[in-house]
């Protein structure tokens, strides 16, 4: 599937992805789990904040990869684990179409799966997630991003 469905974007800066991480590990302090399983890459970076909020030091991976930026390919699964998930955490950024989480779903049927973003199509594969966007917005992550230099709007319109 290529870049063309995503008509907007939907920008988050690391300041709001860790006050969103926050907000979801208020829903998730209650519990007791084993660990987190943190399908790479994207779910690392909310598996590491998640992990410190809820002083988990157990951190295993899936790795996997569907997309090459904006276009979706075939799944190709690097790493799974020996557990069907019971007890167990499991952390993504997103769910999109939902193709990555099922295939996790899959191989981690008993695990409480959460993302802290999710788009109509995938949002029933997950148990938790923080945020829904449209299916037409792509979440522009602040690890793909950079700081850059703006033009004044007065000089921009001279040219
Ligand atoms: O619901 P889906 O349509 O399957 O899309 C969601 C998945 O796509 C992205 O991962 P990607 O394969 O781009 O790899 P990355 O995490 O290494 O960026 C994202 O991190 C989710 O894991
Ligand atoms: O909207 C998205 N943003 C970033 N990565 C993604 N992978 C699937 N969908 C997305
Ligand atoms: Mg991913």
């Amino acid at each position: 599937m290529s870049s063309e469905r995503y008509h907007q974007h939907f920008t988050i800066s690391w300041d709001q992805l860790h006050r969103d991480v926050r907000q979801l590990c208020h829903q998730l302090v209650e519990r007791d789990f084993k660990g987190i399983v943190a399908i790479t890459r994207g779910g690392l970076i909310p598996a590491a904040l998640i992990a410190r909020e809820l002083n988990i030091r157990l951190i295993d991976t899936v790795c996997i990869k569907s997309y090459d930026h904006m276009d979706q390919g075939g799944l190709d699964i690097m790493k799974g684990v020996d557990h069907d998930g019971d007890g167990w955490l499991l952390v993504d950024d997103l769910v999109d179409t939902g193709k990555t989480a099922r295939a996790v779903r899959e191989m981690l049927p008993k695990a409480h799966f959460v993302t802290m973003y999710a788009k109509p199509e995938g949002r029933p594969l997950v148990d938790q997630y923080l945020t829904e966007v449209a299916q037409q917005c792509w979440i522009q992550f602040p690890w793909d991003m950079g700081i850059a230099y703006v033009e004044p709007l007065a000089d921009q319109l001279k040219k």
